[in-house]
């Protein structure tokens, strides 16, 4: 980067407060550095700025949030004709940080800061599901959705990631099975799924690795499902000591489709989505992201 580069910081509302980001903004901007602020309230937000940061021509859009706000500018920046597209930083202020955690992305606001504004920016994938709707990291359906989309607020913030998993198990007797049909090329299931997660990142729900082999930068997705003709707890065992079993069912694919009878919600980088029908389309090489050189999700 030249000292002359311009960046924007899109901060999430929720993470505004914090002490060592703000001292860490000083002190770039003290390096010469030029770095925009802008705060988010509420969804759309994000969009909205990085339009703005493409006026400004910005070389880097950060994302200072969690995986629901790396989701909004990564979305927003693919929108952007590829001549005027800047790249992606990542500063992590949510509550799980599922897709920065599993990037390898250093956790002091001061190293996040630096590597996103200096890093290398790698080429990666993003992923489309339906009309309009996006995800970076990971779609997840069937049990892990109802975590993440019944995790109350201020649960988040007291326990961090820890909380999705927590809940979820306070929430076993809810537990229940989705019915539906998986189809892509040269596959096809059906059946009770307690677990769909689809990744283009490896880990999710606060740090559970749904999908172990996915890459961000392979043109594919991993798909895994987690079949519920066995007990849960046994279920629940394999699934965090990431031991496979027969339950499990994965497969490498650039695209499916999920169909259900009844309405199902998945989750996208966190954020719901609720359907009958699902098509989901890795974006090969849509974006470029500021990663550290030994980021686990780059093949
Ligand atoms: N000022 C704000 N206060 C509360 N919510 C906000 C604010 N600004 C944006 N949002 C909403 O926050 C959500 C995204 O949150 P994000 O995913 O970044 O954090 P998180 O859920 O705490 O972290 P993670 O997804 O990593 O667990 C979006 O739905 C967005 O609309
Ligand atoms: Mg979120």
């Amino acid at each position: 980067m030249s000292e002359s580069s311009v960046n924007v910081l899109i901060l999430n509302g929720k993470g505004a407060g914090n002490e060592d980001l703000r001292q860490a903004v000083t002190a770039l901007r003290q390096d010469g550095v030029t770095l925009h602020v802008r705060v988010t309230w509420e969804q759309g937000d994000a969009g909205r700025y990085v339009d703005e940061a493409v006026a400004l021509g910005a070389d880097t859009v950060i994302a200072g949030g969690g995986d629901g706000t790396i989701n909004e500018v990564a979305t927003a920046l693919y929108h952007v004709p590829a001549a005027q597209r800047p790249a992606l930083g990542i500063v992590p202020l949510g509550t799980a940080n599922d897709f920065a955690t599993a990037c390898a992305i250093p956790d002091t606001m001061e190293n996040a800061l630096q590597l996103a504004v200096k890093g290398h920016a790698y080429t990666i994938d993003l992923v489309k599901v339906n009309q309009d709707r996006f995800f970076i990291n990971m779609a997840t359906g069937g049990f892990g959705t109802r975590i993440t989309t019944e995790t109350p607020e201020r649960l988040k913030s007291a326990l961090g990631g820890v909380s999705y998993l927590l809940h979820g198990l306070m929430r076993m007797d809810t537990l229940k099975a989705d019915h539906c049909v998986i189809t892509g090329p040269d596959f096809r299931w059906e059946g009770d799924a307690l677990v769909i997660g689809i990744g283009n990142g490896k880990q999710a729900g606060g740090g559970q690795a749904l999908c172990p082999e996915a890459l961000i930068n392979d043109r594919l997705l991993q798909l895994r499902l987690f079949t519920s003709e066995e007990l849960v707890p046994a279920f629940l065992r394999s699934m965090l000591s990431g031991e496979e079993n027969q339950n499990v069912i994965s497969a490498t694919l650039p695209w499916l489709e999920i169909d259900a009878p009844h309405e199902m919600t998945f989750n996208l980088d966190g954020e719901p989505l609720s359907d009958t029908h699902f098509r989901i389309d890795v974006l090969p090489e849509a974006i470029a992201c500021r990663l550290p050189p030994n980021c686990p999700l780059l093949g």
